[in-house]
């Protein structure tokens, strides 16, 4: 055992049983399938906000929460997010709970690893980003970019590559605007087959919207929500799903959980449930 950091987080055992249901099995016990367990996790503000705005980084999580958050990081192999929020956040997507690799044990046991969704390889890294300053310190794992270029720019490739990160191309699907879209299935086989029997997605609010299509939805096995007592305002990024319509043309919900249950931690709420598939 080394000694841990001083950004290391408790969360306590008597708040674990509670997450449990929603968590990938622990016993063996998950089915036999090409899929990794998926989880879909992130903070919301009442009016629907996961940040300011677009390049914002905004805490919404108190302490507690963001602990919980770090324990979700602890149970799942990877952490899925978008460009956008990689540009915006210079992230750490290590998990800083006491116990795990580089947080009072030797090694990188319980680190998830970082995924980043970034279709034309845009995110301009250094070895100054976050994520590498914590390779290097031996409190994370490299990231794993999904893009769609075939090619990406060498010099990005060979500073991903020392520190054990690298590209992975996946197939996409080109809208009528000529956006690329993932094709989830594809990317979350893809990670099973490499090794991630679980992953969490944490936004931002692109990656959130194209996953709560109908299209998408039945591949979340969990979804964990921590919802904090502010408005963030106009101007915010706001996960808002697109509209469904049934059959005579009347507007229904978007999507909606089953199962549901809360638990509050400290001023915030957290809401676990699964995806409620129309019948
Ligand atoms: N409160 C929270 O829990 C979280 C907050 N955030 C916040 O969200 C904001 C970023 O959100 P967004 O601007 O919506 O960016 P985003 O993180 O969703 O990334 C958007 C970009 O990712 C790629 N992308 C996303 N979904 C894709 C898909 N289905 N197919 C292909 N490419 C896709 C595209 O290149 C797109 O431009 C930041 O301000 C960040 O701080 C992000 C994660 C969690
Ligand atoms: N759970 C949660 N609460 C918040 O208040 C947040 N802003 C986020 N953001 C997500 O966490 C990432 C930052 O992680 P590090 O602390 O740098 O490891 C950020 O990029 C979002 O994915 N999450």
């Amino acid at each position: 055992m080394s000694s841990a950091p001083r950004d290391a987080l408790e969360f306590p055992d008597s708040d674990r049983g509670f997450l449990e249901p929603h968590l990938p099995p622990q016993d063996g016990s998950a089915p036999q399938s090409d899929l990794p367990f998926t989880t879909l996790t992130f903070a919301t503000s009442l009016d629907s906000s996961l940040a300011l705005s677009p390049g914002a980084r905004t805490v919404l999580s108190g302490p507690q929460s963001k602990a919980m958050t770090h324990y979700l990081r602890s149970r799942h192999d990877g952490i899925i997010i978008g460009v956008g929020t990689a540009v915006a956040d210079d992230p750490g997507l290590n998990c800083r709970i006491t116990g795990v690799g580089g947080y009072g044990q030797e090694g990188l046991a319980g680190q998830p690893r970082p995924v980043v969704i970034d279709p034309t390889a845009r995110w301009e890294f250094s070895d100054d980003s976050k994520l590498f300053q914590l390779c290097r310190e031996g409190r994370g794992l490299a990231p794993w970019i999904i893009t769609a270029v075939e090619n990406p720019n060498s010099q990005k490739q060979a500073l991903l590559e020392r520190y054990g990160g690298r590209f992975i191309s996946v197939n996409m699907i080109r809208t009528h605007t000529g956006r690329h879209q993932i094709d989830w299935p594809d990317l979350l086989v893809t990670l099973k087959s490499n090794g991630l029997e679980s992953v969490m997605i944490e936004g931002g609010g692109q990656v959130i919207k194209s996953l709560l299509s109908p299209i998408y939805m039945s591949l979340l096995d969990s979804v964990i929500v921590t919802i904090a007592p502010t408005w963030l305002g106009e101007g915010g990024v706001v996960v808002s799903p697109a509209r469904r319509f049934d059959e005579g043309g009347n507007a229904i919900s978007a999507a909606r959980l089953k199962n549901v249950k809360w638990h509050p931690f400290g001023e915030d709420v957290v809401l676990c449930g699964q995806i409620k598939l129309s019948d």
